[in-house]
């Protein structure tokens, strides 16, 4: 038997980040800033106003109440702008340039909001209200470095320093396949023996869960033949593929039929519950990766936890290894066989205890969905009494 540190380490060596793309603004959500991005300007550009009110000399403000005639009125985006002399007022509303002689804002709430002129019965200092220019982001700054995930923030910065395209590796495109000839169709009615097609949904939104476009591409049944001709379509557009079942040691293993014989993907028992048995490797004149991941729905999805995340980080360019452990306290003795990491499905409460969820089998789905951790076990141990400190994988 593999390890899963192993296991992982082969992944890991195997995948290559995902070539850089001149990306549009708008696909860059999830991506990687593969350039330094710079801003071409001070941000903000101007001296402006932070607040509603009346831009004025602060000097004119020193004997109050003060009645001061209003000489402007500046919206954003004005661009006529009257200088304010001594004794003057200008209206001004937020993010409108600050005309020239002012030096002071004076909140239309300090006023009684004339138009005409301003009653001002309230000091402020110079400065008070203006923000200015540059003091977020220096002409020439760079505001984002290479290797930087875009999040909704960073987009926004994107955008705030007027870049249409950026050079950035894309979330990866994975295509993910199931095979067993007792699926059905979410949907679909159920004859005898047949059950749902989970797998398949499961793993394409822990896909996108994990950064990368998920492309469900269904069951192929029990034959190798289809399967091949599917994959041979996937490669077309995936940087990596999954398939669920067909890996252990039955009659009927579709996956491992079709890809044993090509050389390039290796089937492993893997030292892990739930998991064992899965293969990986790579396929076509791309090496496109291949995860064959086993049917059973806990470990697929285990699997995908502790060997495609990593991988589809490592493909978007960003740090990859096992996912963070955090400690816990047992509220139940663990038990967990001999020689093979564990990942037992439990509870994380907010007080730092971990409960195991009723039904750790493989094929119990429901309790998986009622988890929000995983329990780790490791190798060398068999049985964790309650009350003692375990690591613990969120989800
Ligand atoms: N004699 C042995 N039998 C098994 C072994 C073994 O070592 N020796 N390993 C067991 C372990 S551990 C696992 S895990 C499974 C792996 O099975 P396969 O990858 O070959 O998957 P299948 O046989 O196709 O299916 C297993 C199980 O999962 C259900 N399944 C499959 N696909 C889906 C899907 N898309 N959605 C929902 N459920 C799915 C399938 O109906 C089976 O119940 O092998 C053990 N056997
Ligand atoms: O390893 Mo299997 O993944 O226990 O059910
Ligand atoms: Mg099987």
């Amino acid at each position: 038997m593999r390890s899963v540190d192993a296991h992982l380490a082969e992944i890991l060596a195997t995948v290559r980040p995902l070539a850089p793309l001149e990306l549009d603004l708008e696909q860059t959500l999830g991506a990687t800033l593969a350039e330094d991005v710079t801003s071409p300007v001070p941000l903000p550009p101007f001296d402006n106003s932070a607040m509603d009110g009346y831009a004025v000399r602060a000097e004119d403000l020193a004997e109050l109440p003060v009645t001061l005639p209003v000489i402007d009125d500046v919206a954003a985006g004005s661009t006529e702008l009257r200088a304010v002399g001594p004794g003057h007022a200008v209206r001004i509303m937020t993010g409108a340039p600050l005309p020239a002689g002012a030096d002071c804002v004076v909140p239309v709430e300090w006023t009684d909001g004339g138009t005409v002129s301003v009653f001002i019965d309230r000091r402020a200092e110079p400065g008070n209200a203006i923000r200015r220019a540059g003091e977020d982001v220096q002409a020439g700054e760079v505001v984002l470095k290479a290797g930087t995930l875009i999040g909704a923030a960073q987009l926004g910065i994107l955008a705030g320093v007027g870049r249409k395209r950026v050079l950035a590796r894309p979330r990866p495109r994975v295509v993910v396949i199931s095979t067993g000839s007792e699926l059905v169709e979410p949907g679909g009615q159920l004859a005898p023996g047949q059950i749902w097609d989970s797998n398949s949904f499961t793993l394409t939104a822990a896909v996108r869960e994990a950064g990368g476009e998920g492309f469900r591409s269904g069951s192929v049944g029990d034959d190798p033949a289809v399967l091949l001709d599917r994959l041979d379509t996937a490669l077309v557009r995936a940087d990596a593929v999954i398939t669920s079942g067909g890996v252990s040691m039955g009659a009927y293993e579709p996956v491992k039929e079709a890809l044993s014989p090509l050389g390039t993907v290796a089937f492993e028992k893997v030292a892990m519950q739930p998991g064992m048995p899965q293969g990986f490797g790579v396929l076509g004149d791309d090496q496109v990766p291949i995860f064959a991941l086993p049917g059973n729905p806990v470990s697929s999805f285990v699997s995908f936890q502790l060997f495609v995340r990593p991988a589809l980080d490592k493909m978007r360019g960003l740090p990859a290894g096992l996912p963070q452990t955090v400690a816990a306290r047992t509220t139940e003795p663990l038990r967990s066989p001999s020689g093979k990491r564990s990942f037992l499905r439990g509870v994380l409460a907010a007080d730092g205890t971990v409960s195991p969820v009723h039904g750790q089998g493989s094929h119990q789905l429901a309790a998986l969905a009622a988890a929000n951790a995983l329990i780790v076990v490791p190798e060398d141990v068999t049985e964790v009494p309650a009350g003692a400190s375990v690591e613990v994988m969120r989800l």
